[in-house]
């Protein structure tokens, strides 16, 4: 009787027990599931309100010869700016191609990041994604991301289609020559015939190269990414390697091979202008100047092409074709014609034909929208022995600052802006930047050839952030991203990480190893310590280009 009754209360302790343990599981896994939602959720301002509204150019087109600089006010019929309706990112994505509109959605603050569990890549791809929260799409849902744009003038657009009767004129001008292998030209005044490539073009303004919310750059990266390649040619201009590929709807990009493993790290007796171009690099650039809320790389995606079939069987280049060769290991090979490792020596070979390049988008022709090159004040020797001005006098600044285009507007945190990105990648190789003629001095700063960059991740360069420290002016956007970037929820290696995901190429191997991508978050907190410092001896450091908008930002400390 006794041991019944003991067997009975055991069994309820035993049932007490397990009832405690299940409901201590329980409140662990809400409690980690709380911690997962919010462990992306940046520092957000609930009063910002991005609405905005922006003009974009209508398009009455017919090819490359109807389009024409924006300049005169004539273009009645692209003149009219219309409001833009807000496009969850959800459907943005879906509603690829469908417009060429900028839709300034209204940030959310980091709401719907938990629940997509599909992303459409560069290619088009969909990659599954664990459920949880993307850094990256919260980073991009942050007010300092979403900061409304001035509207746009007719003149702040680089390059506006031709109204109907200016077309029908240099129409009846032109034979209706068309090149062989390319498609014919039946581009209409819907912008939805308008292939990629011109929609990039039609949508470069005063103050950036490309919108980083339109529905178009997708379109764009899965353009560059798999079109037909027509024609390969080696392009002119600069010192190493690379060429001009041609698609047949008339569009092009500049391609660079890949030289080094990804891993491989620039040899430290080599000067910087002795080192290789990587092509990792120039994908990688892209991605960091859009993290930097800059949009002024020219977007770049990762391709493996066939060296054989897309290069020397296609190319009318003979200086080009001529440098092909079997390798003793039975690659393809080719050196080209250049200044700078273009010999038998340095040969770009495919595996056997199957070689990675980046592709990048090629900015308007020259003679539509010609661009200006601005030699560096801070730009380095390029000799073994001496030393540039800079490098001699502390003051070097107080010069620049007098000098125009430097002594006026934004030229001057524009070219800080340009040595933040090359220090967090540890490009040396910025001698000259360019800018488009038609802007005058009005205008963003190309952040053009990034192919020395990411050489060396167990070095910083602190040589490259002379400007800053030397003239300790910094944009109020820019530092308040970069404080965002090293904050742990919108840490730059992660979203770094996150962002070259999305390269076709990342398939094969990370883009950059994880020792270059450490290097970043290093790097970002030496530029702040850098800011720090000029805080502590100078009145004013900040540019303020926040003035006027109205953001939790705005309550910051500077
Ligand atoms: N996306 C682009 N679209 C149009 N032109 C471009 C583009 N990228 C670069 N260029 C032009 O081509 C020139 C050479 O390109 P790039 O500077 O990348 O070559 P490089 O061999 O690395 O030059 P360098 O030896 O001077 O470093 C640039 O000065 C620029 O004017
Ligand atoms: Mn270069």
């Amino acid at each position: 009787m006794i041991k019944l009754h003991l067997r009975q209360s055991t069994r309820s302790i035993y049932l007490g027990l397990a009832c405690l343990s299940l409901a201590l599981h329980l409140l662990l896994a809400l409690f980690c599931l709380s911690v997962l939602q919010t462990a992306c959720v940046l520092p957000t301002s609930s009063s910002f309100s991005s609405s905005s509204s922006s003009s974009v150019p209508r398009t009455d087109t017919q090819r490359h010869q109807a389009i024409s600089r924006s300049s005169s006010s004539s273009a009645a019929s692209s003149s009219s700016s219309h409001e833009l309706p807000t496009v969850p990112q959800e459907e943005e994505h879906h509603k690829l191609n469908a417009k060429t509109s900028h839709p300034e959605g209204r940030g959310s603050l980091n709401g719907d990041a938990t629940v997509r569990e599909k992303k459409v890549t560069g290619v088009g791809k969909v990659i599954p994604r664990v459920k949880g929260c993307s850094k990256l799409e919260a980073l991009f849902e942050h007010p300092l991301y979403n900061l409304p744009r001035p509207e746009l003038q007719d003149d702040d657009w680089l390059l506006r289609v031709k109204t109907n009767e200016q077309a029908m004129n240099s129409d009846s001008q032109q034979s209706a020559s068309q090149e062989e292998g390319y498609d014919k030209v039946d581009w209409t005044s819907d912008v939805e015939t308008h292939p990629p490539w011109l929609r990039f073009h039609l949508g470069i303004s005063r103050w950036e190269l490309y919108n980083r919310k339109d529905p178009n750059m997708a379109g764009l990266t899965h353009y560059l990414a798999t079109q037909r390649i027509l024609s390969a040619v080696q392009k002119t201009g600069g010192t190493q390697l690379k060429l001009l590929m041609s698609f047949p709807n008339y569009g092009q990009a500049l391609l660079k091979p890949m030289k080094q493993a990804r891993d491989a790290e620039t040899d430290g007796n080599l000067f910087y202008f002795s080192d290789f171009e990587r092509h990792n690099a120039e994908i990688a650039a892209f991605h960091l100047d859009r993290l930097l809320g800059f949009n002024r790389v020219p977007p770049v995606v990762g391709r493996l092409i066939n060296v054989t079939s897309e290069v020397r069987e296609i190319t009318t280049d003979h200086k080009l074709s001529r440098t092909f060769f079997t390798s003793p290991a039975g690659n393809v090979c080719f050196y080209g014609q250049c200044e700078y490792y273009c010999s038998l020596e340095h040969p770009v070979c495919g595996q056997p034909h199957a070689l990675e390049v980046s592709l990048a988008a090629m900015l308007p022709d020259l003679t539509l929208a010609p661009r200006r090159s601005w030699r560096s004040p801070w730009r380095r020797s390029y000799s073994r022995t001496k030393l540039a001005q800079w490098e001699k006098d502390p003051a070097y600044c107080d010069t620049v600052k007098q000098t125009p285009p430097y002594n006026h507007g934004t030229r001057l945190v524009d070219l800080i802006d340009m040595a933040i990105l090359d220090f967090l990648m540890s490009n040396m190789d910025r001698h000259h930047y360019e800018t488009f003629e038609k802007f005058g001095n009005e205008t963003f700063l190309l952040h053009l050839d990034n192919g020395r960059a990411f050489g060396r991740h167990s070095r910083d360069e602190p040589t490259i952030l002379t400007p800053l420290k030397q003239c300790c002016r910094i944009r109020r956007s820019t530092l308040l991203r970069l404080r965002l970037l090293s904050l742990p929820a919108g840490r730059l290696s992660d979203v770094m990480r996150e962002s070259l995901v999305q390269d076709p190429l990342a398939g094969a191997a990370p883009l950059l190893s994880e020792p270059h991508l450490s290097a970043l978050d290093r790097r970002l907190a030496a530029i702040l310590q850098a800011v720090q410092t000029c805080q502590h001896q100078h009145r004013e450091i900040i540019y303020n280009d926040l003035e006027g908008y109205d953001g939790d930002f705005n309550q910051q400390p500077d």
